[in-house]
């Protein structure tokens, strides 16, 4: 029978690898059923010998910690925000600005998710620190409910002494019905989208609340120290699957801003095909070292921009009103 803190590792291991491969990979290895068993008696084992507990374990990601208010905490470097862009003219415009100060350009166009701006330090390896994105400068301490995020690796796959990454925190379109019919049976009121579930959920004190209400989280960025390590904006993409981050996989490359013209136009169609909302496609040159020649305005950066999709006819759907 190997000891305790072996079955305690090969636990922990197993369910952060499964994790991985759901959440990182979206090829699950193992059932919901498998999966709720490895992680019961994780907990029961750790619970049974709290000298093994340690904090980058699975087990708390059900969450427990309840905070009394949120520190705050200064960025590595500041969150800018991106400049839109609405129509044809404005990708145009935007592309004869990128043009006038470097030659050759190709375009990275990512979908645009409609969540909130989360970013994460890890520390030899570990999740230490992950903040909302405040004012750029200065965000919301809020680790202990990041950690109930699946999609949020607590431990890097690779080494690496410091990474400093950035991404999307979101709530999917499932969750957020679920949420809402939970919440309408209540009696409580209702979220309005899911964008402003996502930064309510996230901004719970108690952790547990946070848990379940089944967030996702998507990587995009990383802070390079070291000049050059990774060149391209899909490198980084690259580099960040390789460390356990879920990063999403719709992302397209041109070379011809005529082509990311046309790209924007078919996602209009597309918009609501994702179970997840998106408003819009972030478009970045994607060599990271034109990228620093082109540098940042005041606010955003030169390298990059929004697509904004056109605001939708809500038509309005009345439930059919059955007079009993
Ligand atoms: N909401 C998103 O999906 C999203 C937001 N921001 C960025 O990039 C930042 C980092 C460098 C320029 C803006 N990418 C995204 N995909």
């Amino acid at each position: 029978m190997p000891d305790v803190s072996q079955r305690i590792e090969a636990l922990r291991e197993q369910i952060e690898e499964a994790n991985y491969q759901y959440y990182g990979l979206d090829q699950p290895t193992l059932s919901d059923a498998e999966y709720d068993a490895l992680l019961q008696e994780l907990i029961r084992l750790e619970k049974e010998h709290p000298e093994f507990l340690t904090p980058d374990s699975p087990s708390q990601r059900v969450g427990g910690y309840i905070a009394k208010e949120f520190p705050k905490v200064r960025h590595a470097e500041a969150l800018l925000s991106l400049d839109n862009a609405f129509d044809a003219g404005d990708l145009l415009e935007f592309d004869r600005r990128v043009r006038a100060l470097v030659a050759e350009v190709e375009y990275v166009v990512e979908l645009k998710i409609d969540g909130l701006t989360v970013a994460l330090t890890y520390e030899d390896g570990a999740l230490v620190r992950g903040a909302t994105r405040g004012d750029g400068e200065v965000g919301e301490e809020i680790t202990a409910n990041l950690k109930t995020i699946p999609a949020i690796p607590l431990r890097l796959r690779k080494q690496a002494d410091r990474l400093d990454v950035r991404g999307e925190g979101y709530m999917p379109k499932g969750s957020f019905l679920r949420l809402n019919q939970e919440r309408e049976e209540a009696g409580q009121p209702l979220f309005a989208n899911p964008r402003n579930a996502a930064a309510g959920s996230l901004r719970q004190l108690d952790s547990r609340i946070t848990a379940q209400r089944k967030l996702g989280y998507f990587a995009y960025q990383v802070l390079t120290p070291e000049e050059g390590e990774l060149a391209s904006q899909t490198a980084v993409l690259d580099y960040l699957k390789e460390q356990g981050f879920s990063v999403n996989p719709e992302y397209r490359v041109f070379s011809a801003i005529e082509e990311v013209i046309a790209y924007c136009g078919e996602m209009v169609e597309k918009r609501h095909n994702y179970p997840y909302d998106i408003d819009g496609l972030v478009i970045k040159v994607n060599d990271i070292a034109q990228q620093r020649e082109l540098g940042f305005t005041a606010k955003s950066p030169r390298w990059a921009i929004a697509y904004k999709f056109p605001a939708e006819q809500v038509e309005t759907v009345v439930e059919d009103i059955v007079i009993r």
